[in-house]
């Protein structure tokens, strides 16, 4: 039976009312940051409640509306199976496109909580080719701890691209993978973590572009990738609270 909204613990509404509000914003960093043109991306962000109603959420932004005119009550509110609850918005209003590739990621990677996807122009064109990032710059060995790897090619509209999400980053310390000739996805631990990540997958994949029009960038060594991945993930910016 479809969960309704109101007649969750208070508790889980008001954390869906401020998962809203984040998913909402977040939703302004992709052009802000030059990551997508017209509609042509998405931020989600799971909200852990199994333990007050059995199972997560998550908010996505509806499918295909305008970023001007994405506020908090547009967001859509989705189990884990990529299923819309009963949330407020109208029936009629259709989740992301790509909900069900979120739904899988946060189904098959519990620390993931935060997927976005974009069609960054260099993290595209690097999808077109099916090759990978390599690891040449401290920021990627910061960032992603080693090359943006690649996804395989999949379709939408099934578990196909959230397979190949999962699949491709298990077993990876980067948080983007480039799905081949499709485009970046990129988990983080929230909604603002994946979309940093995606801000700087972007960054690197044109760096590295640049680069290999002046020549054959160098690479790290490991250890060096190791011990820059290290300090860059526990050491950088201010104490942790
Ligand atoms: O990549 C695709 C379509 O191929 C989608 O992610 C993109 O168009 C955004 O779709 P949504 O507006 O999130 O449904």
């Amino acid at each position: 039976m479809t969960l309704t909204l109101t007649d969750l613990p208070a508790d889980v509404q008001d954390e869906v009312s401020k998962t809203r509000r984040i998913v909402a914003d977040l939703h302004a960093e992709l052009p802000r940051w030059e990551l997508v043109v017209w509609t042509a991306g998405n931020v989600s962000q799971r909200i852990r409640c199994a333990d007050q109603i059995g199972e997560d959420l998550f908010v996505i932004k509806p499918s295909g509306v305008s970023y001007d005119q994405l506020g908090p009550t547009q967001m859509v509110v989705c189990t884990l199976d990529g299923a819309k609850i009963n949330d407020g918005t109208p029936d009629r209003l259709q989740p992301s496109s790509d909900t069900a590739a979120h739904a899988y990621v946060y189904t098959h990677m519990d620390h993931v909580g935060g997927v976005v996807h974009t069609h960054s122009t260099y993290a595209t064109a690097w999808a077109a080719r099916g090759e990978e990032v390599p690891c040449v710059l401290t920021m990627m060995a910061d960032e992603f701890g080693g090359p943006i790897p690649i996804g395989p090619f999949a379709l939408i509209g099934d578990d196909s691209i959230g397979r190949g999400i999962v699949d491709t980053l298990k077993d990876s310390r980067s948080r983007a993978v480039l799905m081949q000739n499709h485009g970046p996805f990129t988990i983080g631990k929230d909604g603002r973590d994946a979309v940093k990540a995606a801000v700087m997958c972007e960054e690197v994949a044109r760096t590295v572009h640049i680069s290999r029009q002046l020549g054959e960038p160098l690479p790290i060594a490991q250890e060096k990738v190791d011990s820059l991945f290290d300090r860059y993930q526990n050491v950088y910016g201010q104490p942790k609270k």
